[in-house]
């Protein structure tokens, strides 16, 4: 047995579906994006999402966040059906999580310090003084220095940036972050640095994380299982020594091509 499907047993062990899609169905106008997709993230994992381009990875983040309506299907979180809730319900339950959308999505006006304030602002009845101190621990805690705190996002460095990002989604103490490309445009370093960063956070506050990347280090370095997107559904789902044995050609192409190859090959001796 791998270690890698040593790590999967251990996350099946962990317990019951964080999230839990069953025969969703999302389109816009005539084209069918989710065409019955079936997926479970199961509580304190890391679950690592690829697919192609434009198979709708996002959109998927999207309808299990809420953003973008469903034509059939079920999605619950923390066992609840959003679409059953009532509006504070549902406000209470997103404060349950956080996102890290593509690029940081900071707002531009507003310091790190703001910006990781924003959600508190929304939610919490809390005076500015505390504020200010829980925005420095989460700055800390995403291993930006106490000066990044009155800096604007266009005065920060990619790698910054995203940590800035990382903190504000973790404003709340959510249980589950959904972080969507978190190493794209990092270099190399930057990117094993922010995946350390991701697998420290994860262990300490016991966070589930639902991750889509391209990152094969990612996906070999930090997550626990992997679930593979094409034509509208989940084609394959598990420890990425599983993935990388299936004979489905995207999987192939995308695994054992130039650039999967070598990672394939060290994972499969
Ligand atoms: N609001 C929308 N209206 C119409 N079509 C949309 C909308 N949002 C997404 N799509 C389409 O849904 C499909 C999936 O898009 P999505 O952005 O989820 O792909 P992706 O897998 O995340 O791609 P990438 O890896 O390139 O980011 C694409 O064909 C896209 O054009």
């Amino acid at each position: 047995m791998t270690a890698v499907e040593d790590k999967a047993i251990d996350a099946a062990a962990r317990g019951a579906p964080i999230i839990s899609v069953r025969g969703l169905v999302v389109g816009f106008g005539d084209k069918l994006v989710m065409n019955g997709l079936d997926l479970d993230v199961r509580r304190g994992e890391v679950l690592g999402f690829v697919g192609g381009s434009g198979q709708g990875k996002s959109v998927l983040t999207r309808a299990i966040l809420g953003l973008v309506p469903k034509r059939a299907g079920e999605i619950r979180i923390f066992g609840k059906d959003r679409d059953a809730l009532s509006a504070p319900e549902r406000r209470a339950l997103e404060q349950r999580w956080g996102v890290l959308f593509q690029n940081g999505a900071l707002f531009s006006g507003l310091t790190v310090k703001q910006n990781i304030q924003v959600p508190m602002r929304e939610t919490r009845d809390i005076s500015q003084g505390l504020m200010d101190e829980l925005a420095m621990l989460k700055i800390a805690l995403v291993g930006l220095k106490p000066d990044a705190a009155d800096k604007f996002p266009s005065e920060l460095s990619g790698g910054m940036v995203k940590r800035a990002a990382l903190a504000r989604a973790l404003a709340l103490d959510p249980e589950l972050v959904f972080l969507d490309e978190p190493t794209s445009g990092l270099d190399p370093i930057g990117a094993a640095e922010f995946d350390d960063l991701i697998a420290t956070l994860q262990e300490t506050l016991g966070l589930t994380v639902f991750m889509v990347t391209h990152d094969l280090d990612s996906l070999y370095s930090i997550c626990d299982r992997v679930a593979a997107l094409a034509d509208g559904r989940v084609i394959a789902e598990g420890a990425l020594g599983t993935l990388l044995k299936s004979d489905h050609p995207w999987l192939r192409a995308y695994f054992h091509g130039v650039r999967g190859g070598r990672l394939a090959g060290s994972l499969l001796d």
